[in-house]
């Protein structure tokens, strides 16, 4: 089977850290990156005991840098310097030397002289019985095109020669990837993979800061493999990700994060490379939106939310026979509030305040998730329950959340529930329309790949919101009839409202949730009669939908009153209405869709703003 690596310049942390982070995650191999061995406290000899330890192969040691097409004296030193390498290598127990293409304003161009020095290295190496394959780096000084770099190992013509092929180079300066068919598969020593997001960038900035695993960018990595495959090629595959939120963040995160893309891809790969596949991958479900939504308070906070529910229309439609747990509900919206003071909603409440411990999704086949989820290395989640209970497959997402899996086994959630007798009334709310977590900026893109990769979620663009203290990055994700929409909002900068929702208000997790109605005007009348209030908005920003949009009077006026915020997208038309925040920890929003897709982004920078004249001043201390 094909074996699955990562270089170890794609983490955090020391050498050690890495090779256990990569070993636990379920890789079979890495590259070892040269810088993590010379800063490293240890010989190569011991890196090598340890990735024994770790059951880990060593495919390729690299970089080896400006070696080919230099004059003397250069040249001879660069053969002394492959030399010192070789010996290393030996230590550390690996075959495959990696040289990237020559940066050097030194170098001499001419693809003949490039091969005559790898016709000779190659000897070098294989009389030690070592291998070294060449990579055009996409801003090499002479050689900055796969093609070429394989026209060298051509013309070098040794066995201990080969080309090694890295996605990025060849995707990102958008190079064919169909002249790949015509080199030999066993010519190919190595091939490196990493997507990365568009950017308008110099490509070395791009490639050392911005790459990113397969799947979480935009560049066609599949195609890239599908001509890899044609090749016959059938050695490791190497995540090479340079990434400045990676080497942040944490190791052990970031490399499952790698084998869940890997999986992914080899499952996008299927049945053209069957020698991928390692575990099959079960089909993505079908999702249906949100089954129920949970929150974890204590007493107090169970009743401050209770008012706010009915002042929003919610009616408590259950109570749990045996636990502090009651059921909120209006339109298709079923709102779950837990008050238990032990399992696992206390622990939610205790460690990160009042809000959503828990979103129960509708999908065709809660095992088929959960089965699929497994395989991605999602951790999942077990609470014992008590005897006639149901027990709902979950894993744990944002935050130490839980996302919960209903089938039509799980539709019946609400067994355990005695019905509450409530009055009988058309209700404002038809469903949820979106979830809104935060999260620290480092962690989005973990987050975006956990929803596409284990759900039918697709990513929109992404987006950038103006907080009054620094930006806020949003990203949303979509199922395919819209039921089912996340929003992850990040912030690198750290007085933003996503950001102190995370460091001051315990942590990641649903900001807000956000419900569609018919009639926004009619919905919110109703509300303001049962004592709801709602997000002040400036007249500043009415003088300036008054002077974009062309709306009748009567509309304007109705908007202002009402604090509601209106956005249009084509003919599209939005309008959205907030709650305050409760708590300083979440609120909810209300919004009313005419042929409109999008979230109001156009908006979130002065909801922003408002929300942050609400809530304590960002240098106040919590006490
Ligand atoms: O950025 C670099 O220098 C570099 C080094 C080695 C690689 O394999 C690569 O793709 C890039
Ligand atoms: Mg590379």
């Amino acid at each position: 089977m094909t074996k699955r690596s990562i270089a170890t310049v794609s983490l955090s942390g020391a050498l050690d850290e890495k090779l256990r982070a990569i070993a636990s995650a379920g890789f079979d191999a890495v590259e070892i990156f040269e810088n993590d061995l010379l800063s490293f406290g240890a010989g190569p000899r011991d890196i090598a005991m340890l990735c024994g330890d770790l059951n880990l192969e060593i495919c390729a040691f690299q970089p080896f840098r400006d070696f080919e097409g230099m004059p003397e004296p250069q040249r001879s030193r660069n053969f002394a310097r492959a030399e010192r390498k070789f010996d290393l290598m030996q230590e550390l127990g690996t075959d495959l030397l990696l040289i990237c293409s020559n940066v050097s304003p030194a170098a001499l161009g001419g693809i003949d002289r490039a091969a005559d020095d790898f016709r000779e290295l190659g000897e070098r190496a294989a009389k030690r019985s070592l291998r070294v394959g060449y990579e055009a780096l996409a801003w090499g000084r002479h050689v900055n095109d796969y093609r070429d770099a394989w026209e060298i190992v051509r013309r070098a013509d040794h066995p201990a020669i080969g080309v090694i092929l890295d996605s990025f180079h060849a995707l990102a300066p958008g190079f064919p990837v169909r002249a790949m068919a015509s080199i030999p598969g066993d010519k190919i020593f190595l091939v490196q993979l990493a997507d990365a997001p568009k950017l308008e960038l110099d490509i070395l900035s791009w490639s050392r800061h911005f790459r990113s695993f397969p799947g979480q960018g935009d560049l066609p990595v599949g195609e890239f493999m599908a001509a890899i495959a044609a090749t016959g090629y059938a050695g490791p595959l190497s995540l090479e990700i340079f990434n400045d939120q990676f080497r942040a963040g944490s190791a052990v995160q970031t490399a499952v994060d790698g084998l869940r893309s890997l999986i992914l891809l080899e499952d996008q790969l299927a049945p053209d490379w069957p020698k991928l596949i390692g575990e099959p991958l079960a089909p993505k479900p079908k999702s249906r939106g949100t089954g129920f939504i949970e929150f974890a308070v204590n007493e107090t906070k169970a009743g401050e939310l209770a008012r706010l529910l009915a002042q929003l229309g919610f009616r408590k439609t259950g109570k749990h026979r045996s636990k502090a747990v009651e059921r909120w509900s209006q339109g298709k919206v079923e709102l779950v509030v837990n008050s238990e003071t032990d399992g696992f909603a206390h622990s939610h409440y205790v460690t990160h305040g009042p809000g959503v411990c828990a979103i129960a999704l509708d999908v065709d086949n809660a095992g088929l998730v959960m089965q699929r989820a497994e395989t991605l290395k999602a951790r999942t989640f077990y609470q014992p329950v008590g005897p006639g209970e149901l027990e709902i497959p979950a894993i744990h997402g944002v935050g130490g959340s839980l996302l919960y899996f209903l089938d039509q086994a799980g539709k019946n959630w609400d067994t355990d529930f005695e019905q509450v007798p409530s009055d009988a009334r058309a209700d404002a709310l038809l469903a949820v329309d979106h979830i809104a977590q935060s999260m620290p900026y480092d962690e989005m893109l973990s987050w975006l790949l956990f929803y596409t990769g284990i759900l039918d979620l697709k990513r929109l663009p992404q987006m950038e919101i103006a907080d009054p203290r620094g930006l806020v990055q949003s990203q949303a994700v979509i199922n395919g009839d819209q039921s089912l929409r996340f929003v992850l909002n990040g912030s690198s900068a750290n007085r933003t409202l996503p950001a102190r929702f995370i460091s001051e208000f315990f942590g990641s997790g649903v900001q807000h949730v956000a419900f569609t109605c018919r009639d926004i005007f009619a919905a919110v009348a109703e509300m303001r009669k049962r004592g709801a209030d709602f997000l002040d908005i400036p007249d500043n920003y009415y003088d300036d939908v008054e002077a974009k949009y062309d709306l009748a009077p009567e509309l304007m006026r109705q908007l202002r009153a009402n604090h509601i915020l209106y956005d249009r997208e084509g003919d599209g038309e939005f309008f959205q209405v907030y709650t305050h925040i409760f708590d300083e920890r979440f609120f909810f929003e209300i919004v009313e869709r005419r042929d409109y897709q999008g979230f109001g982004a156009a908006n979130a920078g002065i909801r922003l703003a408002a929300q942050a004249r609400e809530v304590r001043p960002a240098s106040m201390p919590r006490v």
